[in-house]
């Protein structure tokens, strides 16, 4: 033990050198750095880089160093949440003292058993408390070795069972000391190509998936940070429970997001019925948009007049459809299309000028030359009515309006499908969100203003490069000045560098984190997706993830069993043969981490009611405690689940009422201090949820009230929440009284 305490004391010194050079170095850079464009560039990423270790650095703090191997060979490393290198004393070179958990080094501590033990002779666990070290566990696995040490682990699973048993505190913890190894397995699968990670409740899902994030930003680092990962998770409350892990592991690069959240400038504040999401969801949609947009390319009906020059131009539907036709078979999205439509009917409108005032009245030939033809052709082009005709027939669109518009009309639905989404007002969904960025995609962008602006500051950045280039010259020729230039051997910034390139390279230097500015473009394609309660998504959702993934580099996670939402998309077949076909990959997770096998076997009894087959995952644990159930009636539900609270609540950790949500009102009055609404606090002791809110996340005490109202899929969820114990309140219906025994 103190041989270890020494060692961990010895990284903290190191850590906290570490951590104050890297803080100077920040201070340093903050200094004021003059008006220089290059010393301002540097500056910003200099910032960047060093504030992202040193949030790296304070976010490992708690818990550096959780492991040790000692080979056969007799070497010996200790395992982090990071990797640290010191100078050897002897040879002055730097070599590593901590290693990264993520390096192929640190790979036998999670796969080696006495089996195969994969040139170990110890796994050691080092449990610390702050920077102290409290508890050391070994597992001798060179079964010839009989050296002792003392702190023998003789199941090996002490470290595990002691992390499943732990009181919760509302947020979500790493799993880096205890990863099993058919997990590190999916952990560590490549990143190409789409794998899918099923599993039921409790199977470490989630935690797998975010500890793969991390592999991933650590193994891919250079592709990856560039382009970032999206974790996607159900709502704002499952982010808010997982946002910790990774900031833990030391990564930052990752964003997190809903569906609802992926389309910048807009956020979802009203939720749709199940029916309107449903409907929303469907991939028909994609084509029923697109109807929508073309529908908004008119034929004039009745022909248009147009009084051009004291002449009436006659513009009908059949001149209308050739320069439509023509458009479209450009196939550009219709915002984009526009200027070519634009310049096919000034064409038309130009040959009926040219029809009335060139012809010969003797042969009928045109008398006009291609210059009379431009002038024409310039002259209606600034007339506005012209304009005003073009915008009726052709109408630039923004998704919102587009999406407003078909929202408050939907008549390209059938009657009961539109009654089911029909709406107005400018509040958005999370449904809402898949049909914009379809919507946007289809319209595109009339980018000619936003070409001439990008002109504009590409000439301006270069002016001021050359400002600043000129500036460096000065000063050269000021340092330098008893050298002859010609001569000199130091190379000024005129040397290496135009102002054209300076300024392209300001443009590169966008010093923002991949994952911010990821989060702030729609139209960006990230390096690895990975997609949590994947089973919930709507085909829309999918077509959104997809076109921001051209690479199908992604993880989807999830358990067809716990599907609650009507627009999710059902089997990993049908989500993904219209993206890869059949090519992905399928890991199960079968064993329960979370649920004791006591709860878990009354979970299953609903299940089977529905689905006899029906096989749930082992749990790893058993508490002895079996589901309690309480009848009671309407007018006293509230008292009993007041009562019911009190005396369950454990004296740590967390406890979750989940009830339908009409109830909330009535049962949040019994409960004190507990708050009710769509994000509500997980770190409070007593948290109030619907059963769809209580999805993907874990409570030590979970009481169910009024069971027999939810769907079986909801229930099962609901059921699956506990990490300790189980009790369901009802006033008529108790679902494991009718569901038969295991
Ligand atoms: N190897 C492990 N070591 C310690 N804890 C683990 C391990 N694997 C999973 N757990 C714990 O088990 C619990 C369940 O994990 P997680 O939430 O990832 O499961 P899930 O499969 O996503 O569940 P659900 O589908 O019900 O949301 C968590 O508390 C997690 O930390």
């Amino acid at each position: 033990m103190r041989t270890e305490q020494e060692f961990v004391d010895g990284l903290h010194q190191r850590v906290d050198l570490l951590r104050s050079g890297t803080e100077r170095a920040v201070a340093g850079a903050l200094a004021p750095v003059g008006n220089g464009l290059q010393a301002r560039i540097e500056r910003d990423i200099q910032v960047y880089e060093r504030s992202g270790l040193l949030a790296a650095l304070d976010a490992v703090e708690g818990s550096l160093c959780f492991g040790r191997i000692d080979l056969t060979s007799g070497t010996v490393h200790h395992i982090g949440r990071i990797g640290i290198r010191d100078e050897d004393p002897a040879t002055g070179e730097r070599v590593p003292v901590l290693i990264d958990w993520r390096a192929p080094v640190a790979r036998p501590f999670y796969l080696a058993t006495g089996h195969t033990p994969l040139g170990l002779r110890r796994r050691r666990h080092l449990t610390c408390e702050g920077r102290t070290v409290t508890a050391l566990h070994d597992e001798i696995l060179d079964l010839g070795d009989t050296s002792r040490t003392g702190h023998e682990d003789p199941t090996g699973d002490a470290v595990l069972l002691a992390a499943l048993d732990a009181a919760r505190t509302g947020r979500m913890g790493d799993i880096v000391r205890t990863i099993q190894a058919g997990q590190d397995r999916v952990i560590r699968a490549p990143h190409q190509g789409v794998l899918v990670i099923e599993g039921g409740p409790g199977t470490g899902k989630t935690a797998v998936a975010l500890h793969r994030a991390a592999y991933l930003l650590y193994e891919y680092r250079e592709l990856l940070a560039k382009r970032a990962v999206l974790i996607v998770g159900p709502n704002p409350a499952f982010l808010g429970y997982i946002g910790e892990v990774l900031p833990a592991l030391g990564e930052t690069g990752v964003l997190l997001a809903t569906v609802g959240e992926l389309y910048p400038g807009v956020r979802a504040t009203v939720t749709d019925t199940p029916r309107a999401a449903e409907v929303k969801g469907r991939a028909e949609m994609a084509g029923v948009l697109a109807a929508v947009v073309a529908d908004r390319q008119a034929l004039p009906d009745p022909a248009v007049l147009i009084e051009h020059d004291r002449d009436i131009l006659r513009l009908d539907a059949d001149l209308v459809r050739v320069a439509r036709d023509r458009t479209r078979a450009l196939g550009l999205p219709h915002n984009a299309a526009r200027e070519h439509f634009e310049g096919h009917l000034l064409n038309t409108l130009t040959d009926l000028v040219a029809e009335r005032i060139g012809t010969d009245p003797y042969d009928g030939s045109n008398l006009l030359d291609p210059s009379d033809l431009t002038q024409i052709r310039d002259e209606l082009g600034a007339d506005p009515e012209v304009h005003a005709v073009i915008d009726t027939l052709w109408p630039r669109l923004t998704p919102q309006r587009l999406l407003a518009d078909f929202l408050a009309d939907p008549t390209h639905l059938a009657p009961a499908d539109a009654a089911a989404v029909r709406r107005t007002g400018g509040d958005w969904t999370t449904a809402d969100v898949p049909l914009l960025d379809e919507a946007a995609e289809l319209l595109g962008e009339d980018d000619r203003a936003a070409r001439t602006e990008a002109e504009r500051e590409r000439l301006r950045r270069i002016a001021y490069a050359q400002g600043v280039l000129d500036v460096s010259y000065a000063s050269r020729t000021y340092e330098f000045e008893d050298v002859d230039d010609e001569d000199s051997e130091v190379l000024g910034a005129h040397d290496v560098i135009d102002a054209e390139r300076m300024a392209e390279r300001h443009e590169e230097d966008d010093h923002r984190g991949a994952a911010e500015r990821a989060a702030a473009d729609r139209t960006w394609t990230f390096g690895h997706i990975i997609v949590d309660e994947a089973q919930e998504l709507s085909a829309m959702a999918w077509r959104l993830l997809m076109r921001r993934s051209p690479t199908r580099s992604m993880t989807l996670v999830g358990d067809p069993a716990q599907t609650a939402d009507e627009a999710g998309v059902g089997s990993w077949e049908r989500i993904l043969a219209p993206y890869v076909q059949d090519r992905w990959e399928h890991t199960v997770l079968g064993v329960n981490y979370r649920t004791p096998a006591e709860i878990m076997d009354a979970a299953a009894r609903v299940v089977r009611a529905e689905h006899p087959g029906f096989e749930p995952p082992e749990s790893v644990r058993s508490t002895g405690a079996h589901p309690w159930v309480r009848e009671t009636t309407p007018e006293k539900l509230a008292a009993t689940v007041g009562d019911a609270v009190a005396g369950a609540l454990p004296d740590e950790g967390r406890l979750a009422v989940i009830a339908p949500r009409a109830l909330h009102p009535e049962l949040a009055r019994s409960l004190p201090g507990v708050t009710a609404g769509a994000a509500p606090d997980l770190t409070r002791r007593v948290v109030l949820l619907d059963p769809r809110q209580s999805k993907g996340l874990e409570f030590d005490t979970v009481i169910v009230v009024e069971p027999g109202e939810y769907r079986t899929s909801d229930l099962y969820v609901a059921m699956t929440r506990a990490t300790q114990s189980l009790g369901l309140v009802h006033t008529g219906h108790d679902p494991l009284s009718a569901a038969p025994a295991g």
